[in-house]
């Protein structure tokens, strides 16, 4: 788990350029979502590909208090669930770590069985508001006491009589939406989920391969979502696609660096996830789609990304902000080396992630010497230019993994190195980064803490 042992200070520098292909661990969101599917399943789902990082081990620990099996023998993982409804009552207390996907969907998939049982999580969860979880689960009868402000630790007492529930999700959050969903799988009946803007929807794609009657239907209220409750899941094969929010990085890198010439094969391009890839070509990047294919169900390609000295800032528009809301960080970066400004409109959910991503990067970015002017939904990033961000600076990564990992790309290309306090959070999603880095040859280095 991020956020308990000693940090590990980084340092980004320009140097060669970068070459070659980068295998980019599995996809975090599907991965969470095998594990807690699997562990509702009866029989024995198996998983390749899952991602092996911090707060994906975190779901997987989860399962097992709740009474799954879980286990791994070269790279393949073993789920034998307990079936929908079946959750044991942990003893202990459930510590979801960093992550935000594991202790929500944990607890929509809890919530509608007859059981107690307690979460917490590190310093930055323990910031992150959870009442957009608990009271859509109030609906179904679930009781929550935590502390202040919706936050953990907090205590979740399943509804005994769980009733079906129709719920409009009020923020873009696919966490809220899937926890809902989850909770609606041991209600008897139909349970309806509706969301105004189209957020992931591995959920979704992920109980119908289980085998759930779900259906989705594009309405002028937006998005509804019908499951019907209480079904008999079947153990699945799963294959996890590669991850496109951590190929954001390499393929950032690659942009500003000059010279660079890197592929990142087999990227999940499931198009509730590709938004970055379209804001990158339209601001000009030498950004290509090739071996477009389709595997288990979702959109696959290698992406090739070239050095590109000629972006442009652009609007990125509000309505593709679900589509790329954790790519907003290293956009940023990318932005800082464009010619013009980049605006970023619609994006409050930024400010409640690992931490307030739009401050971490404003501060950064502006000791960088890169002028960022914000507003409580927006920021504006207006760009240098290549070769022309000074850098120089150390940034605190505040226990968030993508700033971590943001800034450690921007000190490829910027004129003085960039440090960063602490790169251990990046474990929790993107555990090889440092040496798939290395391997294309940037220059990021470990300094003494
Ligand atoms: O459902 C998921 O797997 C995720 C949903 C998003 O969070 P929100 O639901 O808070 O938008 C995203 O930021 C997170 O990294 C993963
Ligand atoms: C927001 C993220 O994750 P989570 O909400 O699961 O902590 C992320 O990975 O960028």
């Amino acid at each position: 788990m991020s956020g308990h042992g000693t940090p590990i200070p980084m340092i980004s520098r320009r140097g060669a350029p970068l070459r070659g292909e980068a295998h980019v661990p599995g996809d975090k969101s599907i991965s969470h979502r095998s594990l807690i599917l699997g562990a509702l399943t009866v029989g024995e789902t198996r998983i390749t590909g899952l991602l092996d990082g911090e707060d994906v081990l975190d779901t997987a620990a989860a399962m097992r208090a709740f009474g799954a099996e879980v286990s791994e023998k070269d790279g393949v993982w073993s789920v034998h669930g307990v079936g929908v409804g079946g959750f044991a009552e942990p003893e202990t207390v459930i510590d979801c770590g960093n992550s935000g996907t594991g202790v929500r969907l944990i607890m929509g998939a809890m919530a509608t069985t007859a059981i107690t049982a307690t979460f917490t999580g590190d310093a930055s969860l323990r910031g992150r508001p959870m009442g957009r979880i608990t009271e859509p689960l109030a609906l179904f009868g679930t009781r929550a006491v935590g502390r202040e402000g919706g936050r953990l630790p907090m205590t979740l007492v399943g509804a005994r009589e769980p009733v079906p529930v129709r719920y409009t999700v009020p923020v873009p959050s696919a966490q809220v939406k899937s926890a809902v969903l989850l909770a609606g799988l041991n209600a008897p009946g139909e349970t309806v989920v509706i969301e105004r803007e189209a957020t992931r929807d591995h959920t979704e794609r992920m109980l119908a391969g289980f085998g759930a009657g779900i259906a989705t239907e594009e309405t002028p209220e937006g998005r509804v979502i019908t499951l019907r409750g209480q079904p008999e899941f079947v153990p699945q094969t799963i294959v996890v696609p590669r991850d496109p929010s951590s190929a954001a990085f390499p393929v950032c890198a690659a942009l500003i660096t000059e010279g660079s010439d890197v592929l990142v094969p087999n990227i999940g391009l499931n198009p509730t996830r590709a938004g970055l890839f379209t804001t990158l070509q339209e601001m000009g990047a030498d950004l290509t789609y090739e071996n477009l294919r389709e595997e288990g169900g979702e959109p696959v390609a290698d992406l090739r990304a070239r050095f590109s000295p000629d972006l442009k800032g652009i609007e990125v528009p509000p309505e593709r902000a679900a589509s790329m809301i954790d790519e907003y960080p290293v956009l940023s970066v990318v932005a800082a080396f464009a010619a013009g400004t980049t605006e970023m409109r619609g994006v409050r959910e930024l400010r409640v992630k690992e931490s307030d991503r739009i401050d971490a990067m404003a501060q950064g970015l502006r000791a960088a010497g890169v002028h960022v002017d914000e507003g409580e939904d927006w920021w504006a990033v207006e760009g240098r230019g290549h070769r022309n961000v000074p850098g120089g600076v150390t940034v605190a990564s505040r226990l968030d993994h993508r700033i971590a990992m943001a800034f450690l790309v921007m000190g490829l290309a910027t004129s003085k190195p960039v440090r960063v306090d602490d790169a251990a959070p990046i474990a929790t999603s993107f555990p090889i980064f440092e040496p798939l880095m290395a391997g294309l040859g940037a220059s990021i280095d470990r300094e003494e803490p």
